[in-house]
Order: C-alpha cells, then sequence, then structure tokens
C-alpha cells in the first residue's frame, strides 16, 4: 500500500519512527482571497480563515492572504493586520462597493493566484462569474443562483474553466456535505446515475424534526432562521424552491441540462403570503400555523411522519414535495438539520450510497466553502 502525505497535511508527525513518513519542506504558494458577502457564512469563513491562516502557512506552505471584503453597499480592499481582516466591520479603510474593483484588486499583478469567495444569494455577483473566471480568478461559492440558473450563463462558466481557472461549489448542495464531489467521482469512475433521491433542506428537515404540536409552525421557523439555516428570505426555503436549485445542481453535475422549471416543486407558501416583503411575511408567518398543524395530524393519523423529499431520475424527471412516510423509512431516523442523499447508480444499484449529516448552518456550510479553497490551493503552482 502506498501512503501518500496530502500536500496540506503536513502536521509534525505524531506516528512511531517505524511508521514515520519522511519530513517534506512544504511548497510555499501563496493565494490571494476576496470575499464577497460577509453575512451568516462569510462571516464564519472569515473566521475560520483567521483561525486557520498559522497552521496552514507554517505547516503547508500555503499563505491564505485575505486581501477584501465586499458587502452590499461598501468594500473594504487591503489590510496588513490579520486580526482586522476577521473584523471587517471595524476595518479601517471602506468605500462603496465596486465589484469589478474588487476583482481587480484581488487578482493584482499577472502571475499571482486569486480566488474570489462569493457568499451573497445575489443573481447580481452570480453573474461576474464568467469573466472572473476567464481573466484567471478561481471562484468558490455556496451560492446557488449560478448553478442552477439560466443554462446559457451556466454554459458560459463551465466554458470560462477552460482557461485554468476553477470553479466549486461543493457547499451549494447540502453545505458541508460531500454530495457533489461524490457525484463527480462516481461519474469521472464510469458509473451511471440511476437516481437521486433524499431531503436536501437543513431548515425543513429541522423544522419536521421539531414540529411536534407543542409550539406552533411560525415560532420554530423565526428560531431556524435566527440560527442562519434559513436562506436569507425563508420562504426560499418553504416554497422548495431551494431544495428545486439543489436538485437542478446535481442534475447539471450528472449532464442533464435541467432548469428550475423542470422541476415539479410543491410550495408551503400560502398564496396570500408568496408576494409580500420579506419583512411583512415575518409579522404574518403565524398563518403558517393552522395548514401545518393539519398536515401534522394528517400524518400522525396515518401513523407516519412528515418529510420534506426531493427525487432525481437518469430521465431527468424531477420532484420536490412534503411527504407522509412511514416511521420505520431511513429518511424518519434523521435529527436536527440531517440532510440525507441517496445515489442509486450502476454500482449501487442494489443498496444505495448514502451521505448524511447537518445540512445547514453557518459555520458547516463555511468549512463546505473552505474545503473547496484548499483543492484548489492544491492544485497551484508554485510561484507568487
Ligand atoms: N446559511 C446556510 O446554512 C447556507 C447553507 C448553504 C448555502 N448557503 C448559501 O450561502 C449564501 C449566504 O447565505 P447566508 O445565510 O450567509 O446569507 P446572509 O443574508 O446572511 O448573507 C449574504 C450576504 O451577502 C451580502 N450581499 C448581497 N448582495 C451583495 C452584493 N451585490 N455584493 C456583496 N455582498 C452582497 C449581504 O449584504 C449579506 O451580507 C446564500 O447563497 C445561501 O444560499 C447558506
Ligand atoms: N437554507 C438552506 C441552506 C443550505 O443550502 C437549507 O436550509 O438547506
Amino acid at each position: 500500500m502506498n501512503i501518500c502525505a496530502s500536500p496540506l497535511a503536513e502536521h509534525p508527525n505524531p506516528l512511531p519512527p517505524a511508521l514515520a513518513l519522511p519530513t517534506r519542506t512544504p511548497r510555499q504558494r501563496t493565494l490571494a482571497v476576496g470575499v464577497v458577502g460577509p453575512g451568516r457564512v462569510g462571516s464564519a469563513l472569515l473566521e475560520q480563515l483567521r483561525a486557520a491562516q498559522p497552521r496552514l502557512a507554517r505547516d503547508s506552505g500555503l499563505d491564505l492572504r485575505l486581501c477584501g471584503v465586499v458587502a452590499s453597499k461598501r468594500m473594504w480592499l487591503d489590510c496588513d493586520d490579520p486580526e482586522l481582516n476577521a473584523r471587517h466591520h471595524s476595518a479601517q479603510t471602506w468605500r462603496p462597493s465596486d465589484l469589478d474593483e474588487f476583482a481587480a484588486h484581488v487578482r493584482g499583478n499577472e502571475g499571482r493566484h486569486a480566488l474570489l469567495v462569493d457568499c451573497s444569494a445575489n443573481p447580481a455577483v452570480a453573474a461576474h462569474y464568467p469573466h472572473w473566471l476567464a481573466s484567471g480568478i478561481h471562484v468558490v461559492t455556496p451560492n446557488k443562483l449560478a448553478g442552477s440558473g439560466d443554462l446559457a450563463q451556466w454554459r458560459a462558466i463551465r466554458a470560462a474553466c477552460t482557461h485554468g481557472a476553477r470553479f466549486r461549489y461543493e457547499a451549494t448542495v447540502c453545505a458541508g456535505l460531500p454530495v457533489v464531489q461524490t457525484l463527480r467521482d462516481l461519474l469521472d469512475t464510469g458509473d451511471r446515475m440511476l437516481s437521486i433521491e433524499g431531503m436536501f433542506s437543513g431548515t425543513l428537515a429541522w423544522l419536521y424534526n421539531r414540529h411536534d404540536g407543542q409550539l406552533p409552525f411560525s415560532t420554530l421557523l423565526r428560531e431556524a432562521h435566527a440560527l442562519g439555516y434559513t436562506e436569507p428570505d425563508p420562504r426560499t426555503d418553504l416554497s422548495g424552491i431551494d431544495v428545486a436549485r439543489k436538485l437542478v445542481i446535481l442534475a447539471r453535475e450528472a449532464g442533464l441540462p435541467l432548469s428550475l422549471e423542470d422541476v415539479e416543486v410543491e410550495s408551503l407558501v400560502p398564496p396570500a403570503l408568496a408576494a409580500l416583503p420579506l419583512d411583512a411575511f415575518m409579522q404574518r408567518a403565524h398563518e403558517l400555523d393552522a395548514p401545518m398543524a393539519a398536515r401534522l395530524a394528517s400524518a400522525h393519523t396515518a401513523g407516519g411522519v412528515l418529510r420534506h423529499v426531493a427525487s432525481l431520475d437518469h430521465a431527468g424527471r424531477a420532484r420536490v414535495r412534503l411527504a407522509v412516510l412511514p416511521s420505520s423509512h431511513a429518511f424518519a431516523h434523521t435529527r436536527l438539520t440531517d440532510n440525507i442523499v441517496q445515489f442509486r447508480t450502476e454500482r449501487y444499484r442494489d443498496n444505495p450510497l448514502l451521505v448524511q449529516g447537518p445540512g445547514a448552518g453557518p459555520e458547516v456550510t463555511a468549512a463546505g466553502v473552505f474545503a473547496d479553497m484548499l483543492r484548489i490551493a492544491e492544485s497551484l503552482a508554485v510561484h507568487a
């Protein structure tokens, strides 16, 4: 058996001498990083970067250099104080946001490795990916809008990657869980996808795990929002659109040119609440309580549990719905924000491959984004 040390895992060796791997001098690499969208996920990422920077520099020779943070109205460029890198709200030099100026700043001089992380939920930011990638800037994102949006834009992103810059988006599906990469590995090694089924919403998993009739549904929804599980507008979760986006991302990964309109989606948002401004919706969220209590009661009468499930088959049929499942079903035995993804493939035909674990929350999502950044850093040539 060959044991190879990961270039990012060159810790002082704790093994006994007989098993010890040879000590190597880490390759020195610098990656200039810009973070777009310092909200819940973006702020958690900045904290994780700050905590990991000294270890990565020492053990892996990787200098992840934060060069800027851009929010919706203002941006901060340059900072020589690593403490300030994380505490962007108190940074000294703020100026009005300009994504082109921001990208040019992070890209810097010719030949430097640069990466932009989009932690917004903004389509206007996603629209910049093709030209960022074409200009050699790597892009990592948990934002699902590019992966599930307009097909022409998605194709432009893929085409721009042929110039050498890389686009990674693992955290768009099930936050920090290895779902996109698992599908990629199955397909790249010659397997064929037959179907993907599962629970893809951390918010809805948490809500239906907690909703037992003791507390009104709207109270739980507000708590899920405060915990950072929901999308900025929780109706994106309740309408099934967030899960439909994840299905579209997986379908495209599997070579199926799906769009959101191709997904059959059951919305849990009453029509009267669908078009309200966010604040007004949150004030009237109690209008969800009666219909949700009725769904819960009918599930109990049938001897089952409510679970938000989604499915995709090899022909591109995609569906998102709230189902009553028997309590013996595998999806009934999930906890908290657990997502579960069942890949049925030629190789895993009779006994599907399962990925399960927490599927929402700023920390786990930021960790998924961070892992994508490290995958890109692993492949960098040594220069600049
Ligand atoms: N919260 C989760 O558990 C989770 C999990 C997986 C994926 N995601 C995705 O991560 C992204 C961020 O989620 P969040 O919960 O942190 O949302 P958030 O609302 O807390 O943060 C989004 C941030 O983006 C900023 N922003 C908006 N437009 C911008 C622009 N034009 N330029 C720069 N910044 C802009 C907002 O000001 C805000 O600070 C979303 O795309 C979401 O779908 C979230
Ligand atoms: N709001 C999403 C975040 C993860 O994509 C969810 O609850 O699953």
